[in-house]
Formats: structure tokens, sequence, C-alpha cells
């Protein structure tokens, strides 16, 4: 069986305060975005190991107990019956981005096996299972646009369409580590909820949509700061970085000509939006 996990972004984002577990409450918008990984299971015909697990495409870092598709199925397993498997995951998403590869890879994972071995688990099931796994996974599980809260694990479904628009994503060689990003913040309460500013125009956006952690993130690498600046250049309605970068998108009315020139070594996309 194969599934494609999908990416997202982040349409604003606002750190609003530091827990007492060293955490940080957000509010932000999720959005689903079609740009995929692809994910494949077959039940593994010798019973020598529990899984195995072949990664392609974009480079990961650690041993495979530590990628989390591998994680939800060991999760699953603890509770359900469930026979060896191979796992073949192609890396389509860029890792380290502020786009929820990993987390998609994850809850896209469980909802699999789910649908695989007939575990008959509800929605609400698979996303407390997503929820262990990461603050973000379980978004992924119903994948819809949603104002999130909390540690960015609340969700509350929004009205929001973007369709008809395109999305420029540019993903630079930089390395921004997420941990960092929030050590930089000074967190506050917005002055207008993103649910409001979203209702509005996306023309709009501009002046009053934020990621807080731009601020910081484009004084240590203005490399990132300049591409924001170029899709703006190149007709954005709205641009930000997404989560806590490196990828920068552009909101655009119009499609983009040869787009992939235009950023010299940069991985870029151009996807129509919903
Ligand atoms: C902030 C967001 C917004 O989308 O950034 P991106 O990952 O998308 O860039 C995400 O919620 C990130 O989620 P995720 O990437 O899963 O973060 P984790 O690995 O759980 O956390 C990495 C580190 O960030 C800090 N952290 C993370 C989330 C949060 N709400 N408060 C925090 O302070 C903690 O120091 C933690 O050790
Ligand atoms: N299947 C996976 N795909 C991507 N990253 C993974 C996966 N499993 C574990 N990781 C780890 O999760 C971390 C964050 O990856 P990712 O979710 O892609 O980035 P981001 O949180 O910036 O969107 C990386 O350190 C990576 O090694």
């Amino acid at each position: 069986m194969i599934t494609f996990p999908n990416a997202k972004i982040n349409l604003g984002l606002n750190i609003v305060e530091k827990r007492a577990d060293g955490y940080h409450n957000l509010e932000t918008i999720f959005y689903p975005i079609h740009l995929q990984d692809a994910l494949e299971v077959t039940r593994r015909e010798k019973d020598d190991t529990p899984y195995t697990l072949h990664v392609k495409g974009t480079a990961l870092e650690g041993a495979p107990e530590d990628n989390l598709v591998v994680k939800a199925y060991e999760l699953l397993k603890k509770d359900h019956e469930m026979p060896p498997i191979d796992i073949h995951l192609f890396k389509h998403i860029p890792t380290g981005a502020g786009l929820g590869g990993g987390s998609s890879d994850c809850a896209f994972m469980i909802k699999l096996l789910n649908e695989k071995f007939r575990l008959n688990l509800s929605l609400e099931e698979m996303e407390g299972y997503a929820a262990r796994l990461g603050a973000d996974c379980a978004f992924f599980i119903r994948n819809q646009p949603v104002f999130a809260t909390g540690i960015g694990n609340i969700f509350e479904p929004i009205r929001l369409s973007l369709s008809g628009c395109y999305l420029v994503l540019v993903k630079p060689d930089i390395f921004v580590s997420t941990r960092e990003a929030f050590a930089h913040i000074t967190p506050h309460k917005p002055e207008v909820s993103l649910k409001e500013i979203v209702r509005q125009p996306v023309e709009i956006w501009k002046d009053s949509m934020k990621n807080d952690f731009e601020d910081s993130v484009f004084l240590q690498h203005p490399e990132i700061a300049a591409i924001k600046d170029e899709l703006y250049d190149l007709g954005a309605v709205f641009a930000s970085m997404s989560g806590s970068g490196s990828s920068v998108y552009g909101i655009f009315r119009q499609p983009i000509e040869n787009v992939d020139e235009k950023f010299g070594d940069c991985f870029c996309r151009q996807r129509e939006l919903d």
C-alpha cells in the first residue's frame, strides 16, 4: 500500500508565552500544500526482523529507529497485532524547513497501517497516537486548514480557501535550529488574532500577519530575508517564512514562469493552492 504525505505551511506564527515546561504556547494557521513524500508499506516475507526501512531522495540524518515512520509503527504495535513490514520512504519534502515533513510521514504512517491492517482506529484515536510522537503530527491526520494553539497541538478547523492562488516555495541550503529560534524570541500576545486576519483578503495580510521567528532568523541569515524580498519583487501578494524556517513561500494570483531559474541553487517549487 502506498500513500503520499504532504507538507504544510504556517500562515502567521505568534509565539505567545513561555511555559513552565520550557515549551512555548503559540498561535498559527497550519495549511496543507501539494508537496509530497511517498511512503509504501509491504508485508515482509521473512520474519527475521519486525521491519526494514529504505529511504531514498533527500538524505535523512539519524538511525532507522529514530525515523518517525518507524516510531509510528512501534507505537501502534504495542497495542495492535501487526506482521513484519518493509517500509519504503521517498523524501521529497526538504527537512529542517518548517514544512512538517517528518510529522506528516508519521501521521500518514498511522493512517496507512490503520487501513492496511484493518485496525479500526477512529480519527480521534489516530490523532491521539500521532500527538504522542510530535506536537504538530496530529494535524496531518485530518490534514485540513486549522487555527492551532497550545504548543501547536490544539486544533480548531477554519474555513479558508486559497483556491486559484499559486504558491512558490523556496528552501535555501541553510539549517535553522527550531530550539535556537525559540531561544531568541520574546513572547507576546498578538494585538489582532490570526483568525480575524485570515478572514480578510490575502492582499491585506502583508500588513498584519507576522511570523515571530522572522526578526531573529533574518538578522542571523540575511539570505533568507532576501528570498522574501525577491518573492515580493516577483509580485507575491503575501510572502513569509514557514515555521522556524528556513523555507520561505510567496502566494501569487498568477503562475510565475521559469520560477526555478530565479533562486539559484535553492530548492524551489511552484504549486496551485486549494
Ligand atoms: C514551531 C513550529 C511551528 O510550525 O515550527 P516548525 O517545526 O514548523 O518549524 C512547530 O510547532 C515546532 O514543532 P516541532 O518541530 O515538532 O518541534 P519539536 O521538535 O517538538 O521542538 C524542538 C524544540 O523547540 C522548542 N519548542 C517547540 C515547540 C513549542 N511549541 N515550543 C518550543 O519551545 C523546544 O525547545 C523544543 O525542544
Ligand atoms: N520521516 C522523517 N522525515 C523527515 N525528518 C524526520 C523523519 N523522521 C525523523 N525526522 C527528523 O525530524 C527532524 C525535523 O524534520 P522535519 O519535520 O522535516 O522538519 P521541520 O520540523 O522543520 O518541518 C529532523 O531532525 C529529522 O532528522
